[in-house]
């Protein structure tokens, strides 16, 4: 602990012991070894409540000093001062002692002590009476406080006790020593003191102050907060609602399975003691809802709907005998009284009766406060905070109803012109929003703003290093090109090579508007003297492989190599054809040489292919990952296209990066433009394009890690038809509906995919359909209409030539697995049925179904659910064919308690609001962002505050997969 009044006092040493006398022993034994006996007193008190207490109530300083000076073992200060120096002892040599410890490595060494740093005690709560305090020390006893605290402040680099940034205190541990080494290491741009000090006196530094200036807070709750990591107004400010609920929160017909949250009133609670060692809770709350029907969106309208009372019954078991006990059981009951107000979320587990429901994985969360109700009645949403080590949701949301309070509106480090810019509210404001809004667009508006920071704040701090550590001048270049205008860059058709104009001529159709725009953006990027890294976004068949095709011509042309790898050798080869069909028309001498390469390519032919990669006679290559083996070497490896690469992992994706070419005396195009290459180019690492139909997480973790730039195709290619989508239930009447519907399709020349969840038929999942057994039963119902068999069990070359029947006409069902979910390609195939629906995930779903309706003719996709209950989740994909709509329904489903706050499969640590899937537009909003900043002050002088805030943030860590 450190005392300080204007002028630094003293600093003292806490040790705190928790937990058993023998272990205090041993501890106390242990850090007396480590630090040496001197010059530190152990308090022998196992809990140091007295030392709290006296922090929080005593008001007069000076008195606190005496009354710890007594309490570590001294009689008072002067007393302290005199028996911590040895007969003969000065000061300064107290204090050389002082200086000799090193504390990391007792903590490296001690994992049990802790070094942080704690609040200071302020000694003096005004000046003005400063000098009477300073007064009743002993002048003896000042001068050492002061020599001490300028030794110790050189010793330790401390820094200014009024610096936000040392005011972060640290978690207890066994032992404790407060410590006032700073966390992390400040970027503040000391050579300014205006910037410092601007910095320092900014509100912003409120965010920053201990959670112990909030007012109308207890000690235990203070200490409870902290005890939970809420340490700062910030932490608490960040604890996000993981949901809203209101009064009339509709959720369409309530369904088995389906997650709800509502709020009511209990109607009973009862503890019940059914056997003699098991006992039930049961907890009965009646809620008002709107039926209506089910909602697209979090919000929907209340128009038109009827009010409905329902009974949600929440029941617990408890086992054992003493948790099955009358007096337990009634000690629960009596927690929820009747006509208490809550709000209820759950999922619905069973039907009892019209109108009463059973509810799983339920949470049950008091209403506190007077005017709620009234708020309720207005359909305000009210924050559902989740519960974070052991506190609960109530103390959190009273505390940080009181953080916002001494909130200031001038909190925000960001410049207004970057919030007007992107259309963003300010920091004050966004905090209110996601806490109190008053309305849901206002939480969304707010939350915006959050997820803005998170990406910003990531991208300026890794921008702002690559400035000033690693940034060239042409890196430096490049950032302030970008910057400078928001529109895409790009290299119009007319200044494309040859060879890629000549393909775009051969293209049996016209580039869309996004295609085009795609092309001319990655070509842009392939003329820059950096590597490019760029993620072409694009749902399921809107044409993203000729946009790569056309790139790979760009850097064949310039007598460069192009690599292109698939998941699949499936995959490969029906690129491969694609190309080389492309390529028919090409004059010899003018074709680029194409070649296949995969995990079944023959032995020979994959040596002739890589022989050919490494002189530089092969210009693209197509293939699986042999292509990132060892031992296949590229002359000049110019760009690696990465097709549906979330499927590869990221060390696959990373070893093209080491695949720089090592000779450029193997260049044979004629035409080198722009892309010549000069030393620096030489041993440069590839482009990487890679490709994706589902907006991953990790994919959009990577555009902003990886400095990778998003490329969205937005558009899908004239013609198509939309996808008549039905959700069927598959019992006898829906089998008999769909095979009248394949009857039909077929009369009119169609051809039919039917998706079977497994291969073979499982005793163990004994109500999945498989594809083998199908395979008979379809044959002899659709007699003279010839089926195939693809799965992933059978050989390449089979699985090709079932393929190539197919895409022929020679076969007109396909029965097959999910192996054709990822890029399979036959135009005119016109109708998907997909057996057991329900095991698949929505977006997997929407991938299967982009295998129909390729081309301009009208196509159907059927999904049967084995049971009635899973369809209402299928019937999603009815009603829209936008991935990233799919994406966040999905969520929806999954369970809106898990839109804020809490973690799930498309969250990443970094980013606690964001949902990648959907959010990456914020993103390159972000990116734009901080490069303006950037660019209007490369070391960010002219913004101070948001130099702090960068340095408050965490530092930038390597994702996780
Ligand atoms: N501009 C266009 N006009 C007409 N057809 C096009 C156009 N662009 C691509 N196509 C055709 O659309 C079909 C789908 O294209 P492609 O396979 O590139 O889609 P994709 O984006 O890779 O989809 P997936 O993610 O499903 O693999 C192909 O048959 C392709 O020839």
């Amino acid at each position: 602990m450190s005392f300080t009044g204007s002028a630094p006092v003293v600093r003292i040493i806490s040790l705190e012991f928790r937990r058993g006398r023998a272990r205090r022993m041993v501890s106390k034994m242990r850090f007396r070894n480590a630090l040496g006996s001197r010059p530190f007193q152990c308090c022998s008190r196992e809990n140091h409540t007295y030392v709290r207490k006296l922090l929080d109530r005593v008001s007069e300083r000076s008195k606190l000093l005496k009354k710890v000076s007594v309490l570590v073992g001294y009689s008072n200060p002067q007393d302290l001062v005199e028996k911590q120096r040895a007969p003969g002892e000065s000061s300064a040599e107290l204090i050389s002692a002082l200086k000799e410890i090193d504390f990391p490595e007792i903590t490296a060494k001690f994992p049990c002590i802790k070094v942080g740093d704690a609040s200071p005690v302020e000694l003096y709560e005004d000046s003005t009476n400063m000098k009477f305090k300073e007064a009743a020390l002993s002048e003896k006893l000042t001068n050492f406080i002061q020599g001490s605290a300028r030794n110790l402040e050189s010793a330790y680099e401390f820094h200014n006790d009024c610096h936000p940034l040392n005011q972060t205190p640290t978690t207890a541990g066994d032992l404790s020593i407060s410590e006032e080494i700073p966390l992390i290491e400040p970027i503040v741009d000391t050579k300014s003191p205006e910037s410092l000090s601007d910095a320092i006196t900014s509100d912003n530094s409120i965010l920053d102050k201990s959670i112990r200036c909030l007012p109308g807070t207890t000690s235990r709750q203070y200490r409870q907060l902290e005890d939970g990591g809420f340490h700062t107004v910030r932490k608490l400010l960040q604890h996000f609602p993981r949901t809203y609920a209101d009064l009339q929160n509709p959720q369409g017909p309530i369904e088995y399975g389906q997650y709800i949250m509502l709020s009511g009133t209990v109607i009973s609670s009862r503890g019940i003691k059914v056997k003699s060692t098991l006992g039930l809770l049961e907890v009965v709350v009646g809620c008002s809802i709107i039926e209506s029907e089910l909602s697209s969106s979090v919000e929907s309208s209340h128009s038109g709907a009827e009010q409905k009372r329902i009974h949600l019954h929440l029941n617990r078991f408890f086992s054992g005998a003493r948790f099955s006990s009358q007096h337990f059981l009634n000690l629960m009951s009596a927690k929820h009284k009747e006509g208490d107000l809550v709000y209820v979320s759950g999922k619905i587990k069973k039907v009892l009766a019209n109108g009463h429901y059973e509810l799983k994985e339920y949470t049950i969360d008091a209403i506190e406060g007077e005017g709620e109700h009234s708020t309720m009645l207005a359909r305000k949403p009210h924050p559902i905070y989740p519960s974070k080590a052991g506190l609960k949701p109530s103390l959190l949301g009273l505390s940080i109803s009181r953080a916002l309070k001494i909130l200031s509106p001038d909190v925000d480090p960001v410049p207004p012109d970057v919030l007007v810019e992107f259309n963003l509210p300010n920091l004050f404001d966004a905090y209110m929003g996601i806490h109190k809004p008053k309305d849901r667009s206002e939480a969304d508006f707010a939350r915006r703003r959050l997820i803005f920071d998170d990406f910003f704040y990531l991208q300026l701090g890794r921008l702002f290093q690559m400035l000033e550590a690693v940034g060239t001048r042409v890196e430096k270049e490049e950032l302030l090109y970008k910057c400078k205008s928001h529109e895409l860059n790009t290299v119009g058709v007319d200044d494309w090579s040859p060879l890629t104009k000549k393909l775009l001529r051969a293209l049996p159709y016209w580039l869309t508007p996004s295609q085009l725009d795609a092309v001319q953006e990655i070509i842009w990027d392939l003329r820059r003297p950096v590597p490019m890294n760029r993620l072409l976004q694009g749902d399921v068949g809107c044409g993203k492989t000729i946009v790569a095709f056309l790139a790979c011509m760009e850097v064949v042309n310039s007598g460069f190599q192009a690599a292109f790898m698939v998941p699949t050798e499936v995959l490969a080869v029906q690129h491969y054809e694609h190309l080389t069909s492309l390529l028919e028309k090409f004059d010899g001498d003018e074709k680029p040489n194409i070649a296949l390469l995969t995990g079944s390519t023959s032995t020979r032919e994959s040596r002739i292919i890589r022989d050919g990669l490494k002189t530089g006679e092969i210009g693209m290559v197509i293939g699986t990952h042999c292509l990132i083996a060892d031992k296949t070497e590229f002359s000049a490896l110019r760009i690696s296209v990465i097709d549906e690469q979330q499927r590869f992992g990221v060390v696959q994706r990373g070893r093209f990066n080491s695949k720089l070419y090592t000779s450029s005396s193997k260049l044979s195009g004629e035409n080198t433009s722009s892309d010549e290459a000069s030393d620096s180019e030489t041993f440069m690492a590839p482009h990487v394009l890679a490709m994706s139909a589902t907006p991953i997480p990790r994919t959009l973790a990577l555009a902003l890690y990886g400095d990778m730039s998003l490329t969205q195709i937005t558009d899908l290619p004239p013609g198509r038809q939309p996808i008549k989508t039905l959700a069927l239930e598959g019992n006898d009447v829906g089998f008999e509906a769909v095979f009248q519907m394949m009857r039909d399709e077929l009369i009119d020349g169609g051809k039919v995919y039917l998706v079977y969840p497994i291969i073979d038929e499982s005793e163990h999942l004994p109500q999945l359909r498989a594809a083998t057994a199908g395979f008979d039963s379809i044959k002899q119902k659709f007699e003279g209409y010839p089926c195939g068999l693809l799965h992933g069990r059978m050989r390449s070359d089979e699985k090709e030539e079932t393929l190539n029947s197919f895409r022929s006409g020679e076969t007109r069902i396909l029965l097959s697995t999910q192996v054709i979910e990822i890029g399979v390609d036959v135009p005119d195939a016109s109708m998907m049925v997909v057996m057991n629906a329900e095991r698949f995930g929505i977006s997997q779903l929407h991938q299967l179904r982009g295998r129909v309706g390729r081309g301009e003719r009208k196509s159907r996709c059927i999904f049967l659910a084995s049971t009635s209950s899973t369809l209402p989740r299928l019937k999603v994909l009815e009603k829209s064919s936008d991935g990233f709509y799919l994406a966040n329904a999905d969520l929806l489903l999954r369970g809106p308690g898990n839109l804020l706050g809490k973690k799930q499969s498309g969250h990443l640590p970094e980013f606690p609001i964001a949902r990648l899937e959907v959010d990456g537009g914020i993103l390159q909003e972000a990116h734009l962002a901080a490069l303006k900043v950037l660019v209007a002050s490369n070391d960010l002088a002219l913004y101070p505050r948001l130099k702090v805030e960068l340095s408050m943030r965490q530092p930038l860590c390597i994702l996780g997969d």
